[in-house]
């Protein structure tokens, strides 16, 4: 058989951890688990899908603790471990079954996909093993179709009693780490407190399942509300946004591409009552002005929103310093919210920061870009949020297409938002809010054409705030 599937140097049980943690598949604060228990630890390894790498190397790591086992076919469970189980059915060429979570309703009506005979022996592969049981209800739909199982393999073993559970019903768990190996790697790369071991440790152990215990097996932090939100922000900035979004009943920022001033300011007094901020490009404005500057104020108090000046910084830390304070636009004496790409590194935002020191302006980080064949990407997006998450007096979110940070306190917002999907002649992308916020998870849609476009701009906004909104009410439910 084949050693391992294609991977540029092969992962270590640590530095898989690691990356695991960076990719947000293991999370530590305060959960509230679907059966209602408070949870400092959190497991979402189905992020593992938008990481292929990663998939690689558990998917290596698997193969080599069950490589000397004895065995005909594998078998994922549903759904985390399918793609897993595939990678290595398909490197090491092995047969697969799939185990269906209900018996189709029409034809067979059968439990397990493949071709198997009675007796043979198969493989579970799973993600992460609590109490044992999906790995046990697999198994028994596996035996009930006839094929044996005597041995299962997980990624990560969270000591509450599966091993122990599995080996009652003559099932050997193999694991490639456990919640002690999680906790010693993480705090050992500085990404764990002291306490946080301690409070997960204790978690842990107060948490153990018996053998014979029923217990829940979905967990899902529970969906914060703006309003939750706000109250966990130290930074001035999102917290008044959140609070703003939260009263008005909106997620929506008006992008105001217009090039005269007076078209602004009309266009932005009329939609003012629907949005929670306006974003500028003060560089296209053809008579910028500091009167301008006056009036726009004046309106963002009049109906209550933030400005955002869409600057896109993106210069070594001495250049921006002049950019964001001086020149024609002197966009730090105006401005609540600005951005940068983080291209020239972790300098961008320090230099940002030193202007910004006193005033109430935060920035959020391009993340991801909307338009089609963007460089923000894959290690290059990564990278962007650890900066933003070792900010937090700075940073206050990222632009981007979907949710990148558990964070609470940091905002994700979303550029190329349209009510259909499409694509514009120069290569932007559409995306609708139901898709930006109940799919993807961001937090703010960003909307320019669709709104002053439209031959009654006021209406648009109107139908992009109870989009927008109606999409956060239905994630929260
Ligand atoms: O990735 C990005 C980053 C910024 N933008 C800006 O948002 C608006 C979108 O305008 P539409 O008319 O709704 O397309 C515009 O100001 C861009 O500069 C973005 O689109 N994508």
């Amino acid at each position: 058989m084949a050693a391992s599937i294609m991977s540029c140097s092969p992962a270590t049980t640590e530095s898989l951890i690691i990356q695991l943690h960076s990719i947000d598949a293991v999370k530590f604060g305060d959960f509230t688990l679907k059966s209602g228990i408070q949870s400092p630890v959190y497991f979402d390894l189905r992020v593992m899908i938008s990481h292929p790498k990663v998939m690689v190397d558990v998917a290596n790591l698997l193969w080599g603790k069950i490589s000397s086992c004895n065995f005909k076919s594998l078998c994922g469970v549903p759904y985390t471990a399918l793609p897993i189980a595939t990678l290595m059915s398909a490197s090491h060429d092995v047969p697969m079954l799939i185990r269906r979570k209900e018996a189709k309703g029409y034809g067979t009506k059968k439990l397990i996909e493949g071709t198997f005979s009675e007796g043979d022996v198969c493989m579970i592969v799973e993600d992460v093993v609590s109490s044992g049981s999906s790995v046990l209800e697999t198994a028994e739909s596996l035996q009930a179709a006839g094929i044996r199982v005597t041995d299962a393999v997980v990624l990560l073993n969270r000591e509450q009693g599966g091993p122990e559970k599995l080996a009652a019903n003559n099932i050997k768990l193999h694991s490639i780490f456990t919640m002690n190996d999680v906790l010693s790697v993480l705090s050992s790369a500085g990404k764990m407190s002291p306490e946080m071991v301690d409070r997960v440790t204790k978690y842990i152990a107060e948490n153990k399942f018996k053998p014979d215990q029923q217990v829940p097996s979905a967990v899902k932090p529970k969906v914060l509300t703006y309003a939750e939100r706000a109250s966990q922000c130290t930074h001035s900035v999102s917290r008044r946004l959140l609070k703003i979004m939260e009263q008005k009943k909106t997620n929506l920022v008006l992008s105001a591409d217009v090039t005269k001033s007076k078209e602004l300011l009309d266009l932005v007094d009329k939609t003012g009552p629907h949005i929670c901020m306006v974003k500028t490009h003060a560089d296209t404005l053809d008579d910028f002005c500091d009167d301008f500057v006056e009036k726009l104020k004046q309106l963002s108090n009049k109906h209550n929103f933030l400005i955002f000046e869409d600057r896109k910084f993106a210069d070594i830390g001495n250049t921006v310093v002049h950019q964001f304070s001086g020149g024609v636009h002197r966009i730090s004496d105006w401005a609540d919210v600005i951005n940068a790409h983080t291209v020239p590194g972790a300098g961008v935002v320090q230099g940002l920061q030193k202007v910004a020191q006193g005033k109430d302006i935060g920035c959020l980080l391009i993340a991801e870009m909307s338009s089609a064949g963007n460089l923000a990407t894959g290690d290059y997006t990564q990278v962007t949020v650890k900066i933003a998450e070792e900010n937090p007096d700075f940073v206050i979110g990222f632009i981007c297409l979907s949710k990148l940070s558990s964070n609470p306190a940091l905002l994700h917002m979303t550029p190329g938002v349209q009510l259909k999907e499409g694509q514009d002649a120069l290569g932007q992308r559409y995306l609708t809010p139901q898709e930006v916020i109940s799919n993807r998870g961001s937090d703010i849609i960003i909307v320019g054409r669709g709104i002053y476009g439209a031959s009654d701009p006021t209406e648009a906004a109107r139908q992009f705030q109870i989009a927008g909104y109606d999409a956060y009410l239905a994630r929260l439910s």
